[in-house]
């Protein structure tokens, strides 16, 4: 059986729990901080950082969330995640939606981390510039939820668009509770209700970790 590697908040490891379960795909779910030296994440990902899906020889890991659900894409094709390999352009739109979601989910972790600074060593033009990026791209998955008035974001059913998406959504739900992009995209907020209908969603939500270690 998998085990994944994952943290309560992370909308990367959420993206892979939730294509687990769409899947069918049983898996040992292991919890960690991957900000405290307790962390498991080196042993399996040089780049220390989870998600890490360990494959079923307990060694053998694969790890980046957008490619570890192209490897589930490629080695478990049931229940696929992408439009048929005929739809090049849908195929193709849907991994660029998840480009933005996850850059988008880039940005807000670089200004997480930023405005943990103590203030007089705290840069305002890098939060600045990382928040510009998370309004850009909140902007851009606005506009495709608006195209769809809410519905999946390619084709007529769940992709891994809408996982990174839905993924995304859940973060700024827990981490930035206060940010008003529900308010600013009506269709991307009905998108996201929709997608935490499905038992995926429910099963995955996010919740704050943690951190014992000092990270900046
Ligand atoms: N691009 C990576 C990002 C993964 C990532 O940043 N993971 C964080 C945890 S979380 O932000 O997802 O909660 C991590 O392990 N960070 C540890 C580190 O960067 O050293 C992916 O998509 O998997």
């Amino acid at each position: 059986m998998f085990t994944l590697i994952s943290a309560t908040p992370s909308p990367y490891a959420r993206k892979v729990r939730i294509a687990l379960a769409e899947k069918n795909l049983p898996f040992t779910l292991q919890t960690e901080v991957p900000w405290d030296n307790t962390t498991k994440t080196p042993q399996y990902n040089p780049l220390e950082k989870l998600p890490v899906l360990i494959l079923e020889d307990g060694k053998s890991a694969v790890y980046e969330s957008s490619y570890i659900l192209e490897w589930l894409e490629a080695k478990y094709p049931d229940t696929p995640l992408l439009p048929s390999h005929t739809q090049v352009d849908d195929r193709l739109f849907a991994r660029k939606i998840e480009v933005v979601a996850d850059g988008v989910c880039d940005a807000l972790v670089l200004a997480f981390f930023e405005n943990m600074r103590e203030p007089e060593k705290k840069s305002q033009p890098w939060v600045d510039r990382q928040m510009r990026k998370v309004e850009g791209g909140l902007r851009a998955l606005g506009e495709w939820a608006e195209q769809k008035q809410g519905g999946y974001l390619v084709g007529d059913r769940l992709s891994l668009a809408d996982i990174a998406v839905g993924s995304l959504c859940g973060y700024l739900a827990c981490r930035w509770p206060s940010h008003g992009w529900a308010d600013t995209y009506p269709a991307l907020k009905k998108h996201w209700q929709m997608l935490e209908e499905r038992p995926s969603f429910q099963d995955t939500r996010p919740s704050p970790q943690t951190m014992k270690d000092k990270i900046v």
